[in-house]
């Protein structure tokens, strides 16, 4: 056998079969945890270096060189067994796929770090069908019935490595509600945070969201009165934002009142590109935790708020001082470490998904002057004329209203990318078109959202394009399949602010349209603005909404 790297033949042989062998024994699914790199170099390294040196003594530089060229065959040798693997021999290779997304994680990692994940595995389906395999072991199966399967109360399937990349680092007792994998962990917090969010609840926060979106519709105006341009994505984003401040621990951010992202804000948006681009190779959040990143001094900003929140005992109604109950079904109470969590949780999972229908929907009003007219119509009626201030016309009475928000949730669903679920040891056998599929266990099964809710075999005519109407008479559609509409996810896990963020959407869409006449300035570009319309876990916005504002009489 000839030398490698100059290494002596035996050496190369003995690197390469301990690569093979800790690939067989440790790694046959997936890369280990960072945390494990350390370990096994040190294992390679003493047990090479033991060999060798039982041979013959070696000096120090002698040692040290036997080791980094050994490292190189190891690691080569690794990689190598590990991409033949999961290409020939995995139990995903017979699913469809690009080579690079069964070969490693990592070949998202640009699309994620650009925010265009949803549009990536559409152009997947598009090209392979229904079922792809967007990873190594993880599939996107484009069919709604997959959907109660992977995420309602009886699926046995978990949620998958993306939420423990998310929490990189975090052990039991410190993750959030969102990102704690044991169901019965979960079902204890949910109960806990449901206290937060029923109906007696969402009614106490009624005041703040008024009080809000008043503020909104005065401080836009006082922007346009000065000659400033107003950017209506911007201040849906300082609104949905305060909102989460305001009911989540009743300190708003204000975002609003200063007509300005507050440091919060901004470090939201570079988290969540963060998060998203890490989770997905899990092992990558581990490593950052260790860096300066967004994320860290995320966490650390929503820790003083939270520290303010626990310092004013009296204050509220808001969602903070539920968590602080405990559960009487379990006895959890959550720690300082699962509160921060939470309240992290809180201001990522309310304010940019929210903000971002809002903004959206009010893109639509603006480019669709039908649906504009028709909104002014149903709260003149509904409202005679007077300020829409209460919150249960808007959910019963304004039909057009709640169509407008339906339909950009389902064009642009602020959550676009499919959830991981992973399937249990023993597989899941799922109904795929009408056939039966068996997906083998420890496989993540995503549905994808963006897609599913696009696609003419759910929604048509024209599932591309703005309809509410297709909302208020369903049974005239050719294609309306409301098991396809899934921007809130489905089942226990699904999200707990849907009514929430509806009644704060109804209530900033219904003031402001009713305060002002609103036009699109020239140079605004459709286009251009769904183009930035990106996905980082929750939607992001690049593009602006530069309107002129008119006060109404
Ligand atoms: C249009 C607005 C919103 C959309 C589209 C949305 C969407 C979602 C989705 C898809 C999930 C499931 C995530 C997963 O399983 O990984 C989720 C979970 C969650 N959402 Fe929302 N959300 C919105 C607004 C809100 C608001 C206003 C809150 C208020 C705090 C909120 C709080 C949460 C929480 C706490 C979870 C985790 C639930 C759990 O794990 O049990 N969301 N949301």
């Amino acid at each position: 056998m000839p030398a490698v790297l100059g290494l002596s033949a035996a050496d190369a042989a003995a690197a390469a079969a301990l690569a093979l062998a800790s690939h067989f024994i440790f790694a046959r699914i997936e890369l280990w945890p960072a945390r494990l790199f350390p370990a096994w170099a040190a294992l390679y390294s003493g047990s090479v270096l033991l060999v060798r040196h039982t041979r013959a003594p070696l000096a120090l530089s002698a040692a040290l060189g036997l080791v980094a060229r050994g490292a190189v065959v190891y690691v080569a040798t690794l990689l190598l067994s590990i991409g033949v693997y999961r290409v020939l021999f995995h139990r995903c290779c017979a699913f469809p796929g690009p080579t690079s997304c069964a070969l490693s994680k990592w070949a998202t990692v640009p699309v994620d770090a650009a925010g265009q994940r949803a549009r990536y595995v559409q152009r997947l389906h598009s090209q392979y069908g229904d079922i792809v395999r967007t990873g190594p072991r993880e599939l996107s199966i484009n069919d709604p019935s997959v959907i109660a399967a992977t995420c309602g109360a009886q699926s046995k399937c978990s949620k998958g490595p993306w939420y423990a990349g998310a929490t990189a680092g975090k052990g039991r007792r410190s993750r959030s509600l969102h990102t704690t994998t044991i169901k019965a962990d979960h079902a204890a917090r949910r109960r806990i945070w449901d206290g937060g969010f029923n109906a007696r609840s969402l009614r106490s926060y009624e005041p703040s969201l008024l009080a809000l979106s008043r503020l909104l519709v005065e401080r836009m105006g006082e922007s346009a009165a000065r000659g400033e341009k107003v950017e209506v994505d911007e201040w849906a984003a300082y609104y949905g934002f305060d909102v989460m401040g305001q009911v989540g621990f009743s300190s708003s951010f204000e975002c609003v009142e200063n007509g300005k992202l507050s440091e919060g804000v901004q470090l939201l948006q570079d988290a969540m590109a963060a998060i998203q681009t890490l989770s997905n190779v899990p092992y990558l959040g581990e490593i950052a935790r260790y860096l300066p990143s967004p994320i860290v001094k995320l966490e650390d900003w929503v820790a003083g708020s939270l520290r303010r929140r626990m310092d004013d005992p009296s204050a509220g109604p808001d969602v903070f001082k539920h968590l602080l109950e405990v559960d009487q079904e379990s006895g959890w109470k959550h720690n300082w470490e699962e509160l921060r969590s939470d309240a992290m949780l809180q201001v990522v999972a309310g304010s940019d998904t929210a903000s971002t229908t809002l903004a959206v929907s009010f893109y639509y009003l603006l480019t669709h002057d039908k649906a504009m007219e028709a909104l002014r119509k149903e709260l003149h009626h509904v409202f005679k004329g007077a300020e829409p201030d209460n919150f249960d016309a808007l959910a019963k009475e304004c039909r057009f209203l709640n169509a407008v928000i339906n339909e950009s949730l389902r064009l642009w669903p602020p959550v676009a990318s499919g959830l991981q679920r992973v399937t249990p040891a023993e597989g899941l056998t799922l109904s795929v078109a009408g056939k039966q599929l068996v997906v083998p266990g420890d496989v993540i099964v995503t549905t994808p959202t963006f897609l599913m809710q696009r696609d003419p075999r759910n929604f048509a005519p024209h599932p591309e394009a703005f309809r509410p109407e297709r909302w208020l008479a369903p049974e005239h559609e050719e294609n309306f399949n409301l098991k396809a509409f899934n921007p809130f996810s489905y089942g226990p896990e699904s999200c707990i602010g849907r009514h929430l963020a509806f009644m704060e959407i109804r209530i900033a869409v219904a003031q402001v349209v009713h305060a002002y006449d609103m036009e699109l300035l020239p140079e605004f570009s459709a286009e251009a603005f769904e183009a930035g319309i990106v996905d980082f876990f929750t939607a992001g916005r690049k593009k602006k909404l530069p309107i002129k504002l008119t006060p109404r009489r």
